[in-house]
């Protein structure tokens, strides 16, 4: 719908060389030189995101990557879109309390039980962010041609204005959110690098939506590990 160059960049280089530029609609408060803290922006009245660069050193973000790698039952579902069933273009796993079944495009996830890895890394983004997740959805891109279409995570088991906790390791892609609604609105590209861990809260999916373009450069696979609270299962 919109051309590329109204999508505004938010880049984080290395330390000290940090540049944000955002679209006017956007206010930029609390930028720290230090990635420990978040970078927070209000994308609009009360929708917020915050981006923690550096959440998880390259050491952990490497170790981490290698055993979920190994050590996840990657599958490739089938969803309905359009009246067709087609296969998501990335491989995904679902994991959480018992009660927590998450249905979306037709397709109804049952919860694997935590591993000791993702409770470590539910701990350490819930000590971040100060909010609570009992699941995760997890992503594998394995390369530039996996890809996440546009959609908003508003199914109803979230409940109104979810906190959407998204951890992000190996290869850094580009994560895209344009307004629902109001076209006047400038989108937004963040790269999400390795160890980086984003936030997004307030209307961030009731008004706006995201995406996980395809890239044709040649890329190392990336996995994606996205915490939610999911406050009742549709049964
Ligand atoms: O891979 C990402 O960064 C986004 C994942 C996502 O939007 C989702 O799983 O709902
Ligand atoms: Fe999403």
């Amino acid at each position: 719908m919109s051309s590329n160059s109204q999508w505004v960049a938010l880049h984080c280089y290395g330390a000290g060389e940090d540049k944000v530029l955002l679209n006017q609609n956007a206010l930029l408060y609390g930028l720290q030189r230090d990635f420990s803290g978040p970078n927070s922006i209000d994308i609009d009245k009360d929708t917020q995101l915050q981006l923690w660069p550096g959440a998880l050193t390259p050491a952990e973000s490497g170790k981490y990557y290698d055993d979920l790698i190994a050590s996840t039952p990657w599958r490739q579902d089938k969803i309905r879109l359009f009246g067709r069933h087609v296969a998501i273009p990335r491989l995904q796993a679902w994991y959480g309390d018992t009660h927590c079944h998450y249905s979306y495009s037709g397709l109804r996830l049952a919860p694997l039980p935590w591993t000791p890895q993702l409770l470590q890394l539910k701990a350490r983004v819930e000590q971040l962010c100060q909010h609570r997740f009992n699941s995760v959805l997890l992503n594998l891109y394995r390369n530039g041609n996996d890809s996440n279409g546009w959609h908003s995570d508003d199914e109803p088991e979230l409940g109104e204005q979810p906190v959407i906790a998204s951890l992000s390791l190996g290869a850094t892609r580009r994560f895209k959110l344009r307004h629902k609604y109001d076209k006047t609105v400038a989108g937004i590209t963040i790269n999400l690098n390795n160890g980086s861990l984003l936030v997004m809260s307030g209307h961030s999916q009731s008004h706006w939506q995201h995406c996980l373009p395809k890239t044709a450069r040649p890329i190392e696979p990336r996995i994606n590990l996205t915490f939610r609270n999911i406050l009742h299962g549709p049964n």
